[in-house]
């Protein structure tokens, strides 16, 4: 069955729970503010009936002058207060909202949240959520007492005589027809606007990210025409379409306002008539006259509601991301062995677009396992598997005989220390980045897994040291350094398992020796799973699985797979060849890897031999 679409409205207000009695108050407020500002008009009421009655005293005057400022007063203090509550609602909805999304991103699979641009993620939390609160602070106070206060002056003519009631309709109702031309188009017109005006945000994001690629490849004039092209095409969107609605909105208008164009006439008979008396000829004039602010008003709460429907749509996407299934059970587990049963996994959740097929691994406590591969053949995917960024599509992955779907997130999480090339920085001290790994740790800890991972000489050479902010540092620092740091995080955390994926991509000279040691350091006595297209520093895996297409087409050690697999042995090939290394020559070995990585001699002899 097709599920109906939530409204916006309904999304916007389910927010609005904890400011119930706060957007009540603040209605209340916005209504009282409405009937305070019917009060002068009916002291002004007051004295002119005391004129043409020639009635009128001094202390009249004064009497009904203090009545109309007292509403007045009323209309400003409970516009005010219906003002702040409304806004203090909408700030509350607002944080709702962003602390709902926050969560879902936290409960969504990783690589749902890894999928989408930052850009886009940043666009609607920030951007797109903020853009609601504008209208919704104004609304409650603005449109409520816009659209009340016309209802309450139509009443009131009407109580004066219905014909000078109707009579006040004549403009707004003409009004209608250029309005209807008007939002003919509107929704699909504002939906095409907000297309136009994504495709230029997205423009400008990509121009300012991908500024050093664009310089370093000499592309700064057809990226500046790119972005120039999306500037001008999304000012001439906004101009057609301004310029195809401004002869109907003008109309509109300006027929709004000439609500005295029915009463005068029409008012002007009935007091010629004797049905109603100048006075109340002279009220129904100032009324239809205060009727046109309102009016006019409330007509620019439609583009406000159009853009907050739009927030909130796009802020529902995300509010909508699939929640990861937690067990919230913490197992006990008595070894770390991953085993990994058909493993099958698509992207899209279809069938034709799997990306793994059949995967069957086993990777024993405390053993080194490689997977190695051509490009897109899914080495990637495995290791994220595992750490469950995404769920398996068929088959099953086990850690310690528990299938991983029946872990808690959280105890998996702790299981594993997942190291890959991007290596993100929080805007905290570097002492505080590394404790991320372990938040009990002692600084000395923090300083321990920081030697072991060979950051203690280049912390040192920083002014503050341990404690500069990583926003100054990361711009100084390295990719290799920067990834040293994130293996120390992953020292100090300890996990029993240990994913590198590419972790050794970082091999300019001054820095491969150190991550290599780094990664000594990790992986001691841990169950290691290595991806790595540098296969010198994999030689010495117990196993060596190779997946290409997403299937493993063979799984050993080195020379088993030098000996019977093809693909490997050229890999190898191509490895050795890349490295500059011709047959009969002693290789260069790699000198401080892992000691599960760390290459024999007699391996080095196969190598050579092959
Ligand atoms: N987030 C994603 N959404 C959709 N497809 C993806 C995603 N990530 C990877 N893929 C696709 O899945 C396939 C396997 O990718 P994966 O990154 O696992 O391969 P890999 O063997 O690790 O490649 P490489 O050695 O180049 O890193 C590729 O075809 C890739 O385009």
């Amino acid at each position: 069955m097709k599920q109906q679409k939530e409204s916006w409205i309904t999304i916007l207000f389910s927010f609005a729970a904890p400011c119930k009695g706060k957007m009540t108050i603040s209605v209340f407020s916005a209504i009282v503010s409405v009937a305070g500002g019917f009060i002068p008009f009916w002291a002004v009421y007051k004295i002119l009936l005391a004129f043409i009655n020639q009635t009128v005293t001094m202390s009249d005057i004064v009497f009904w002058c203090l009545v109309g400022g007292a509403g007045y007063l009323i209309r400003i203090v409970c516009f005010g207060i219906s003002t702040i509550l409304a806004h203090i609602s909408a700030y509350t909805i607002l944080e709702g909202i962003r602390l709902k999304i926050a969560n879902r991103l936290m409960k969504a699979p990783l690589g749902e949240v890894m999928g989408r641009r930052i850009g886009y993620l940043k666009n609607i939390i920030v951007d797109k959520v903020e853009e609601v609160e504008p209208p919704l602070a104004h609304m409650i106070p603005e449109l409520l007492s816009n659209l009340l206060l016309p209802v309450a002056i139509f009443i009131w003519l009407l109580a004066i005589d219905w014909r000078m009631g109707l009579a006040v309709l004549i403009a707004p109702l003409l009004a209608m027809i250029p309005m209807f031309f008007l939002m003919r188009n509107y929704s699909s017109q504002y939906a095409a606007y907000m297309d136009a005006s994504d495709h230029v945000n997205s423009v400008i994001i990509e121009y300012v990210e991908g500024i050093e690629v664009v310089k370093a490849f000499n592309q700064s004039t057809s990226s500046y025409e790119k972005f120039v092209g999306a500037v001008r095409s999304f000012k001439d969107f906004t101009l057609a379409w301004f310029k195809s609605t401004w002869k109907t909105m003008n109309l509109m208008m300006a027929i709004l306002p000439t609500t005295l164009l029915g009463v005068l006439p029409v008012g002007l008979l009935l007091v010629q008539s004797g049905s109603i008396s100048p006075a109340e000829l002279a009220m129904g004039v100032i009324l239809s006259l205060s009727i046109v602010g309102p009016l006019m008003k409330a007509t620019t709460f439609i583009n406000e509601a159009k853009s907050m429907e739009f927030s909130v749509e796009a802020a529902n996407e995300l509010l909508n991301l699939p929640v990861l299934p937690d067990s919230g059970k913490e197992v006990s587990i008595a070894h770390h062995d991953i085993v990994l049963e058909h493993v099958t996994f698509s992207y899209d959740g279809s069938k034709q677009n799997d990306v793994l097929r059949g995967v069957s691994l086993k990777m024993s406590e405390g053993s080194f396992t490689a997977l190695v591969g051509p490009s897109g053949g899914g080495k990637s995917t495995v290791a994220r598997l595992i750490a469950r960024f995404w769920d398996v599509t068929g088959g099953s992955i086990a850690i310690g005989g528990y299938n991983i779907k029946e872990l808690s997130i959280r105890q998996l999480s702790e299981l594993i220390s997942f190291v890959t090339q991007d290596n993100f920085l929080f805007n905290c001290s570097l002492k505080e980045n590394i404790r991320l790994g372990n938040p009990n740790a002692t600084d000395e800890e923090v300083y321990a897994a920081a030697k072991a991972a060979c950051c203690d000489e280049f912390i040192a050479r920083l002014e503050k040291g341990y404690d500069t902010p990583a926003g100054d540092a990361g711009r100084r620092l390295s990719g290799g350094e920067k990834q040293r740091i994130a293996i120390a995080r992953a020292i100090l955390k300890n996990a029993p398992i240990v994913i590198l994926d590419e972790a050794t991509a970082f091999t300019d000279p001054q820095n491969e020796d150190k991550i290599q040691k780094s990664i000594m350091a990790l992986s001691k006595g841990k169950t290691l799973l290595v991806i790595a297209h540098r296969l010198s520093t994999i030689q010495n895996a117990n196993q060596i699985a190779v997946l290409k297409k997403g299937q493993i087409v063979d799984c050993g050690k080195q020379q088993e797979l030098l000996n019977r697999c093809p693909l490997y042995a050229d890999m190898w090939k191509a490895h050795v060849g890349a490295k500059n290394w011709s047959v009969g020559e002693i290789p260069q070995v790699d000198t401080a890897v892992p000691p599960q990585m760390r290459q024999t001699e007699e391996k080095k002899e196969v190598a050579v031999n092959v």
